[in-house]
């Protein structure tokens, strides 16, 4: 297949600039835009959630699930680092790392989830430093002894209670010391897999212990400038399918009261249900979110995400209701079955053309039409802008970020998979 042209490309643009111009929209002001939203990419889609804590780390447990085996996932942070190097380098714009608290550089030596610390992390940010990346990170509260039985911060048990709550602090350290040596604040996201499978006798007392919890963690103020702490809802997981402790009202409730950050996952709610309608309602009352966006197919499975309507009517709202500085975009799917550095770059360019497509809509006029009552016009203004080029500026998008165009990032992934995944 042969590739797309620097001349191929700039022709297409030049005519697609023209097209939206006619519409009203600036093409270049879009891509200036673009270039100025990062995107937290998730480290767990490049070993399927393992982690490096011992050499044949899996996901177990958490209500999560990756399923597949294709070869070549990394097996150390270096290796880590490598494939996300990879995945970067085909990917237009700046953008951010986000960590899970599973894959620090441990040495060797077993580290409890409540003794790590940031120096298990100055690899990583000697890494990020050198790229100029921000990062983000998560307390890890599944693949462990003292989760086995489905409960971490609201179990029964205080003493597993209290080494959940140590896990969690250890956790707002290190992302103080990434906010610090970074430059860029770090949002530590707090999710955990609490549930029963089924009926439950008591739904309170549960909820109840976790907000006593996150309060014990959340005590101490940190600066937000280094931290902003999230709170990750669910509906259900694999074995949680009764009862999530961490609900949307309970974590609605949570964050506009302890004015945290709430995250949105896109899988996590029932599948009629969209994230894109829950945007606007919840930022009239909380000041920011954090996105996990990921596609569940008939329940939470993590498929990497795909140019689909939901996507771009996720894009739309934060364009339309200007909240791209209030809304943290980070991804969340893990896919064990195709190749994981394509994965990223799949799901990532993806987000990135949602942006796009939104910025490229002529959505003042859009909304002068619907005061107007004129939803005809909206209507066929919408449909028409389905069919405009925005693949011509999209390619040229890529091309002034220097990254392939087109499909031909993809011969890069198959090389690096060639010459180093299948190695492994
Ligand atoms: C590994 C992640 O933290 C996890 O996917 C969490 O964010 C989630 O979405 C669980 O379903
Ligand atoms: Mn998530």
């Amino acid at each position: 297949m042969s590739t797309i042209t620097t001349q191929q490309v700039e022709t297409s643009y030049t005519l697609a600039k023209e097209r939206y111009a006619a519409l009203g929209v600036d093409t270049e002001t879009a891509m200036h835009t673009l270039a100025s939203i990062p995107i937290s990419l998730h480290c767990w889609q490049g070993d399927d959630v393992g982690g490096f804590e011992t050499p044949d780390a899996v996901l177990s447990g958490g209500g999560i699930q990756a399923t597949g085996n294709y070869p070549g996932k990394a097996r150390t942070p270096d290796e880590l680092r490598a494939d996300l190097d990879k995945a970067f380098s085909l990917i237009p714009g700046t953008h951010r790392l986000n960590l899970h608290a599973i894959y620090g550089d441990f040495g060797g030596r077993r580290v409890d989830r409540n003794e790590i610390r940031p120096e298990h992390f100055s690899q990583w940010i000697n890494w990020g430093k050198e790229r100029k990346l921000g990062f983000d990170f998560n307390p890890s509260f599944f693949s462990h002894p003292k989760a086995d039985d489905g409960f971490t911060l609201s179990s029964a048990d205080a003493g597993i209670r209290q080494f959940w709550i140590e896990h969690a602090l250890a956790c707002r350290k290190i992302s103080e010391a990434f906010g610090k040596a970074l430059g860029t604040p770090c949002v530590h996201n707090i999710w955990i897999p609490d549930g029963y499978k089924d009926l439950p006798a008591d739904r309170k007392a549960p909820r109840e212990r976790l907000r006593d919890a996150l309060d014990t963690i959340l005590a101490e103020k940190l600066d937000a400038q280094y931290v902003r702490d999230a709170v990750e809802c669910k509906l259900f997981g694999i074995g949680s399918e009764s009862y999530v402790v961490g609900s949307h009202e309970f974590y609605m409730g949570y964050a506009l009261t302890r004015k945290t950050l709430l995250c949105l996952d896109t899988g996590h709610f029932h599948p009629t249900e969209v994230v894109s309608d829950k945007l606007s309602a919840v930022l009239t009352f909380l000041d920011e979110v954090l996105l996990h966006v990921s596609r569940g197919i008939r329940w939470d499975s993590d498929h990497v995400i795909i140019l689909s309507d939901e996507l771009n009517a996720l894009a739309q709202e934060l364009v339309r209701g200007d909240y791209l500085k209030r809304v943290h975009i980070g991804l969340d799917f893990f896919d064990a079955s195709i190749n994981r550095v394509a994965a990223w770059v799949i799901g990532t360019r993806n987000m990135i053309k949602a942006l796009l497509l939104a910025l490229l809509e002529p959505t003042a006029t859009l909304q002068e039409y619907e005061l107007d009552g004129d939803f005809t016009s909206r209507l066929a203004l919408l449909e028409e802008l389905k069919t405009l080029p925005f693949g011509a500026v999209w390619d040229y998008y890529c091309l002034k970020h220097d990254v392939p165009a087109g499909y031909a990032w993809l011969a890069v992934v198959k090389q690096y998979e060639k010459d180093v995944l299948s190695q492994r």
